[in-house]
């Protein structure tokens, strides 16, 4: 099963477009969240992913706004999975939990070390790798439509970026049925990725995910994180807009609606936004690329 494409979509083999939430964690984070989830409604998203951080309080939390996103917006949601802190007996509740809420996508994940934490450490009775999560997933909810990460610029723990591809291999032969990138700024590295992955004999949709960027601090520290590089033209326009938002902000949705324009017309799948619940970068990339006739007004 590739990832859910809205019926009217396929029909018209439009690619595919999604966008991954967070879940809040006060009020007004929530007000955003609903906010955002109500104005890119008429966008019609193929599906909405959202996160799943470490620790028993997230557990909650993803499932509660898997839920809303899902009943009160009409998404066909992706709640991610990750095996930080969970027993395997754990985790195969909350997957019956997300099969019987109607939500029949996840993002299996291990997951990210807790904060404060740099090396990941498996709960004593649970799971080391995601492919483990994958085959679970698959006796809990065989129907479900399963994503795995991939990293075109490698995983920050792999010793190599053979190694890494090997282990994605794993996670396609547990049985995920399509994988959605880390982010990444210059299109090159991507496009060397599914050349990768098809000579490793994936076949699974590989969907590009691009990050709309709201502050240069925060890019800097996350790419750092993850290892992913910025570009040093990238690098230059976000120093000269330094801590003008609204610059900040034009400057990064303009910045990923070329790079969506140029992966899908180079033949990438569809885009996935890591849209850190905001709207506005969203709705210039989707505006833009509807613009380019790549989906229907
Ligand atoms: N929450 C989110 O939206 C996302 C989170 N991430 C984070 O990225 C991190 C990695 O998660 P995944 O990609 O799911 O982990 P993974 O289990 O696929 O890979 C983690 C590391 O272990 C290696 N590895 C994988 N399987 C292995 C095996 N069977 N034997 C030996 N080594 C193996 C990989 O090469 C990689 O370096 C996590 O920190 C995850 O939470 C990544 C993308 C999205
Ligand atoms: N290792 C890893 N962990 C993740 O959780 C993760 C990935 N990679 N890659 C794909 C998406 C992208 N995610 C992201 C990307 C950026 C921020 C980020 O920049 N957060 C801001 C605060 C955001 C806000 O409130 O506006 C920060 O300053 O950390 C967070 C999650 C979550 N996902």
């Amino acid at each position: 099963m590739t990832p859910h494409l809205t019926p009217d979509r396929q029909l018209s083999k439009e690619p595919i477009f999604s966008i991954e939430f967070f879940p809040p964690k006060s009020e007004n984070a929530a007000q955003q969240l609903l906010a955002t989830a109500k104005e890119l409604q008429s966008y019609r998203p193929d599906f909405a992913s959202i996160t799943y951080g470490a620790g028993g309080s997230t557990r909650s939390r993803t499932l509660k706004y898997a839920k809303c996103l899902h009943e009160d917006f009409g998404f066909k949601v992706m709640p991610h999975l990750t095996c930080v802190g969970h027993s395997r007996d754990e985790l195969r509740e909350i997957i019956r939990e997300f099969k019987d809420s109607g939500l029949n996508q996840i993002m299996a994940l291990r997951g990210d070390p807790p904060q404060g934490e740099t090396d990941f450490k498996p709960h004593p009775d649970g799971l080391s790798y995601a492919n483990e999560l994958v085959r679970l997933i698959r006796e809990v909810h065989p129907d479900c439509s399963i994503g795995v990460a991939g990293y075109p610029e490698k995983h920050p723990e792999a010793v190599s970026s053979d190694v890494d591809l090997l282990n994605l291999k794993r996670k396609v032969d547990a049985g995920s049925d399509f994988i959605t990138t880390q982010l990444f700024f210059d299109n090159r590295i991507y496009f060397d990725f599914v050349e990768r992955c098809q000579h490793a004999g994936i076949q699974i949709p590989i969907l590009p995910g691009l990050l709309c960027i709201t502050s240069g601090d925060q890019v800097r520290r996350f790419c750092a994180l993850c290892e992913t590089d910025i570009p040093a033209e990238l690098e230059a326009q976000l120093a000269d807009a330094g801590d003008d938002k609204q610059k900040v902000e034009a400057l990064g949705a303009e910045w990923i609606l070329r790079q969506a324009r140029e992966l899908l017309e180079k033949g990438a799948p569809g885009i996935h936004l890591y849209i850190l619940n905001k709207s506005g970068p969203a709705v210039t990339v989707l505006n833009g690329l509807k613009k380019a006739g790549f989906y229907k007004a």
